[in-house]
């Protein structure tokens, strides 16, 4: 089996993951490099792939910018470039991946075969990974590993408006993004029965049966207990030493990203509160490696600033250490430090997924407190090594770790369930195994694809088409354009015929737009893409791709869709006719409404139909196909007739145009363009013309040599 993985954010490597660096390099990169390594292990795996985003950058590592790296026998890390080279922070990639959709479905079709399937870890990655899946019809799993209603949940609750968490985490983009993966998945891969009923079960996207719990394992050979009878961690005595005036003392260990949703201050507040926890115990801080905390990100700051304001407040000076950055080897030998002196482990998390450190201080014999919202109900009821506790009530918080520190017998008792329950439940073997199972399962079921992965032409595909492609569409290009800006495009494209063909793109039917042309005095176009991207045919004649229609007909349900779309009736009123189409169905908005736009995504979502909402000149709302809109029509015509898509220039104009202007085709935005698109201004690949119509093609032509390409 040939397996991809997509894992697009944080620091990716094969040995010496700098866990903890930042936000976003922390237990998901450890799940995917652990479940890659496990499954490459596996007789029928022969090729695991993690595809990844390439760094270039002096802040960090020269290895993030190999473009490709062994992790072990049989899996490899692959680095494509998407958006600029620099490391960016996840919340800064979204106007990036559908680049990197474009490079990744290039990187396959090198490849020469689909994977068995596409597995998508994050939003991120499940954006991406639901793009390639319908694109070359290759199944997706999806693992959010942390989902962006329940972040946004949490964070609501402790004061945060929805405004600020939008500015600074794109919560609604995230949100739609995870709602796209689980339209497209068919097996969703969860660590624990809790996140698939409670966290997924949040979305209108997720259903249920599509769901398999798979713990997550731990490596028992960096996390286990102490080995020989009295240890010395003598690294750790001098590094924690510098804190602590009586390091002997049972440790309060807590370790995680300096992330505002782990809740560290809480932990801060309870240690400090408690009269005895300060007379019995230490409270050790793991977040994350840190230089210079004035350096690093503005919510790492304020995670550092409130635990420095509670430790001074509580005057906790001399008996709570916050060591700057611990290595990878460090980490583990830590679990058994506090091991060693009695001490708990504690996870504040205001909510967490599921929480691999749960693991790592059970194998390493440590009991612990941990958040009672999200995964640790399920990983307690089955190690029986700790408490829970509502850590939104420092209160309660604090007396769960009181009563287990100082209880020499129930520290005992928890401390070997934890040993036990890891030996048996929780080992990255026996996930690949069970995943294999589950996954081989889906792709049996799947039916197998239709469209030919070769760049070779589709079945019944007569039309030929030029090295290099230009697509307007009638209304906003053409139609007004003057007679001499058409003569002059139209010598132009003569001129390089049969290497250059001419294609429009339109939302009325094939034969209004041929009308439309003719009466431009335009010849015949060489590839129509019609009604919103739902019809594609070929040539003056007009021939239908077939493998288009039956690519986009899966779950395509007009009737339901038109029921659905009643109980918006005051404010859609159905278009004529000859403006729908066999996977259209076209409203006209009374008076553009965002808001409303939200609802019908939203009723759409909710009643399990299978289409997407388009809005286009702030008037015409299209329901079209989840496989059929014009960015997908682009790319199969591209893909069939074996276009690079940097040898296809797309003149857009109107409202509702940037769709078609993300990615790796070329994008020429006219000068009578809707002021919606200037938010493209900043985008890769895409030119202001300075001139309108047919002459703002012109000059985009020019402007990226298009007829030398
Ligand atoms: O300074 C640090 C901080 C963290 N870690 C490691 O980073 C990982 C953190 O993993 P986890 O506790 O699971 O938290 P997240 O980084 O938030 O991971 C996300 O993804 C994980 C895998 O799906 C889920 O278990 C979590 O709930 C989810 O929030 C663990 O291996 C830690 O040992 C370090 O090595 N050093
Ligand atoms: O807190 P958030 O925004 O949900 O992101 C969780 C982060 O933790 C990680 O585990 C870090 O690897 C990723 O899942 C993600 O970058």
């Amino acid at each position: 089996m040939y397996l991809l993985h997509l894992h697009l954010h944080g620091l990716f490597r094969a040995r010496n993951l700098e866990l903890g660096r930042d936000a976003d390099t922390g237990g998901q990169t450890l799940y995917v490099l652990e479940l890659v390594k496990a499954l490459a292990g596996q007789e029928d795996v022969e090729r695991v792939e993690v595809v990844t985003r390439l760094i270039e950058d002096r802040r960090v590592s020269s290895d993030y910018s190999r473009r490709e790296e062994t992790i072990c026998p049989g899996a490899q890390i692959v680095r494509l470039p998407f958006g600029p080279r620099r490391y960016l922070r996840k919340e800064l990639l979204w106007p990036h991946l559908d680049e990197l959709a474009d490079e990744l479905v290039r990187h396959i079709c090198r490849r020469g075969r689909r994977p068995h399937w596409i597995h998508a870890h994050y939003a991120d990655a499940g954006y991406v990974g639901a793009l390639v899946s319908r694109r070359l019809e290759i199944p997706l799993l999806f693992t959010g590993h942390s989902l962006g209603r329940e972040k946004l949940r949490r964070l609501l609750a402790t004061g945060q408006t929805r405004a600020q968490i939008e500015k600074t985490y794109a919560m609604s983009l995230r949100i739609d993004a995870e709602e796209l993966a689980l339209a497209q998945s068919c097996l969703v891969v969860t660590s624990t029965r809790q996140e698939a009923t409670d966290q997924y079960a949040r979305y209108g996207r997720f259903h249920p049966e599509l769901a398999t719990v798979i713990a997550p394992g731990v490596d028992l050979e960096r996390f286990h207990p102490a080995r020989d009878s009295d240890p010395s961690f003598p690294e750790l005595d001098d590094l924690l030493g510098q804190f602590l005036r009586q390091p002997q003392r049972p440790p309060i260990l807590a370790l995680s990203r300096a992330d505002r949703r782990k809740n560290i201050p809480a932990l801060v507040a309870a240690f400090g509160s408690s009269e005895r926890l300060r007379r019995q115990g230490n409270l050790i801080l793991l977040m994350g490696s840190r230089r210079d905390i004035r350096k690093a990100d503005r919510e790492q700051r304020e995670v550092f600033q409130q635990v420095l304001e509670l430790v001074d407040y509580h005057n906790l000076y001399g008996q709570v250490a916050y060591p700057k950055q611990l290595s990878s080897d460090q980490v583990p030998r830590l679990y058994r430090w506090a091991a060693q002196r009695g001490g708990v482990f504690v996870n504040p998390a205001l909510t967490e997924p599921f929480g691999l450190t749960l693991l790592e201080a059970a194998a390493s014999g440590l009991p612990l407190v941990a958040t009672d919202d999200g995964g640790p109900r399920d990983i307690l009821s089955r190690c029986r090594n700790g408490l829970l506790a509502d850590v939104t009530n420092i209160d309660q918080l604090r007396t769960a770790i009181e009563r287990l520190l100082g209880q020499p017998k129930r520290w005992q008792t928890f401390a070997q369930n934890g040993l036990e329950a890891v030996q048996h439940h929780y080992s990255w073997v026996a996930h690949a195994r069970r995943y294999l199972s589950q996954g081989a399962d889906l792709v049996k079921d799947y039916s197998l694809p239709r469209s030919a992965l070769t760049l070779a032409k589709a079945p019944g595909m007569t039309a030929r088409l030029g090295r290099r492609l230009l697509y307007c569409d009638l209304d906003g290009a053409l139609a007004e354009a003057d007679q001499d800006s058409l003569q002059a495009l139209n010598n132009r494209l003569h001129a390089t015929r049969p290497q250059t063909s001419f294609g429009v793109l339109t939302g009325v039917g094939p034969q209004q737009a041929k009308e439309q042309l003719a009466a431009l005095e335009l010849p015949p176009a060489d590839v129509w893409i019609c009604r919103n991207g739902t019809d594609v045919s070929y040539g003056p004649d007009q021939d239908q791709d077939l493998a288009w229609r039956d690519h986009i007909r899966e779950g395509w349900d007009r009737a339901a869709l038109e029921n659905a779309m009643a109980e918006f009736q005051d404010c859609l009123t159905l278009q004529p006719p000859s403006q729908q189409g066999d996977y259209k169905l076209s409203y006209w908005l009374n008076g553009e409404d965002l808001s409303l736009v939200a609802a019908i995504r939203q009723a759409i979502r909710e009643q399990g139909l299978r289409a997407q909402v388009v809005l286009v000149d702030h008037v015409f709302l299209d329901l079209l196909p989840f496989a059929g809109g014009r960015p997908d029509a682009i790319r199969h015509v591209a893909l069939q007739q074996g276009i690079l898509l940097e040898h296809i220039l797309v003149a857009a104009s109107q409202h509702g145009d940037g769709e078609v202007l993300r990615g790796l085709p070329l994008g020429v935005v006219l000068a009578n363009h809707d002021p919606s698109l200037d938010e493209l201004r900043q985008q890769r690949s895409v030119f202001f013309a300075r001139r309108p119509q047919a002459w703002g093609i012109l000059e985009g032509m020019d402007h990226y040599r298009f007829l030398s390409r």
